[in-house]
């Protein structure tokens, strides 16, 4: 059985259009999955609804199964002994995240006292090893958040989050808001520390380079559905998604200093949930969109071994393993889009 199954996944905001629209996605244990996508795609709404973290109100549909137990209809003292235990999270910006007024050592213990029964004293010394687990010192336990830098609130971020050994953890942009240094450190870390204690991992980022170097499989998210999926590398290399080609075209390759200055970036937004485009949502933005693309969405269905993406061009010859013509570098291309599928 998968550490994770999510099912038709529905998610919409209260008063608002689905953010997270029929989405599938399992992940098994000591797996490390990335979700790549521009901001306003519905990562971060996919994480919070894992976690059932979503603000009240909010409608969802379809099924969360952790460990085949389904997220999004049990009882709430259910859901508060998952958390930290079942799953736990690490937001961006951990300055956010953590009580600016209590010593950041008590704010790890927190959820060790409150899942493992431990003693003060017991909850203490976990805590101890825990932030010499994450490369800080134990007698930082004693700073209160303002006293540590970016990447050192971060680490103890990362501590809370492994403190009840988590099957699960969901980091979301765990290292936007840090410098390119910190943030190799940071994400080596998370690696290791997954990969060592078997923990499933589910990394979002808008930045398919830092996904591809840190998962296993990436999963490429566009207003509110996955549109590709596969082995990390090959997603990165091979995109197959005219969407996933050009985000992993937007970043510095791996590897490539020289791209660091070549022309990147993809013209225009994501829609807004109450105003997705007919037919396959990414079609006013695709450089090879074809006019069936204005009126059919496509299913996600199978681009290779393991992989899937929802685009017309995969079935067919011409797209799939063929470079599309600078995708996100040039306005839809009228040629493109007047010939028939
Ligand atoms: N609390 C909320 N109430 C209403 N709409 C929201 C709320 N949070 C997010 N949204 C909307 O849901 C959509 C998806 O947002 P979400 O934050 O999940 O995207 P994202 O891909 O994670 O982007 P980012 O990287 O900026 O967080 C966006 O259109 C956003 O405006």
């Amino acid at each position: 059985m998968s550490l994770l199954e999510v099912r038709e996944l529905e998610v919409a905001y209260p008063g608002g259009a689905a953010a997270v629209r029929g989405v599938d996605l399992s992940l098994a244990a000591g797996e490390k999955l990335g979700i790549a996508g521009e901001s306003g795609c519905g990562k971060s709404t996919l994480a919070l609804a894992l976690l059932r973290l979503l603000p009240a109100g909010t409608r969802t549909g379809g099924r969360i199964l952790l460990d085949g137990e389904d997220v999004l209809t049990m009882k709430w003292g259910r859901v508060r002994a998952v958390r930290w235990a079942g799953a736990s999270i690490v937001f961006q910006g951990a300055m956010h995240s953590l009580n600016a007024v209590h010593r950041v050592g008590d704010q790890i213990a927190e959820p060790i006292l409150l899942h493992h029964k431990a003693t003060p004293a017991g909850a203490r010394k976990r805590t101890g090893e825990l932030l010499e687990q994450v490369g800080l010192p134990a007698a930082r336990a004693d700073a209160y958040p303002h006293e540590l830098s970016g990447g050192q609130r971060q680490r103890v971020m990362i501590a809370m989050a492994l403190a009840c050994d988590p099957r699960l953890i969901v980091a979301d942009e765990p290292t936007t808001a840090l410098d390119v240094m910190i943030q190799a450190q940071i994400l080596r870390l998370i690696e290791e520390l997954v990969s060592e204690q078997e923990t499933g991992l589910i990394m979002i980022s808008h930045d398919l380079a830092v996904l591809a170097d840190t998962c296993d499989r990436l999963a490429v998210m566009y207003a509110g559905r996955i549109v590709e999926e596969g082995p990390a590398r090959q997603v990165y290399d091979d995109a197959r998604h005219p969407y996933g080609r050009a985000l992993s075209e937007a970043f510095p390759r791996i590897g490539d200093p020289a791209s660091r200055f070549a022309p990147h970036g993809l013209p225009g937004d994501p829609p807004d949930p109450a105003a997705v485009p007919s037919g396959c949502a990414f079609h006013p933005r695709c450089p090879v969109a074809l006019d069936v693309c204005a009126t059919r969405d496509q299913p996600l269905r199978a681009a290779g071994p393991e992989r899937r993406a929802a685009c017309v061009h995969v079935e067919g010859a011409g797209f799939g393993g063929t470079p599309a013509a600078g995708a996100g570098a040039r306005a839809p291309d009228a040629e493109a889009r007047s010939s028939t599928p």
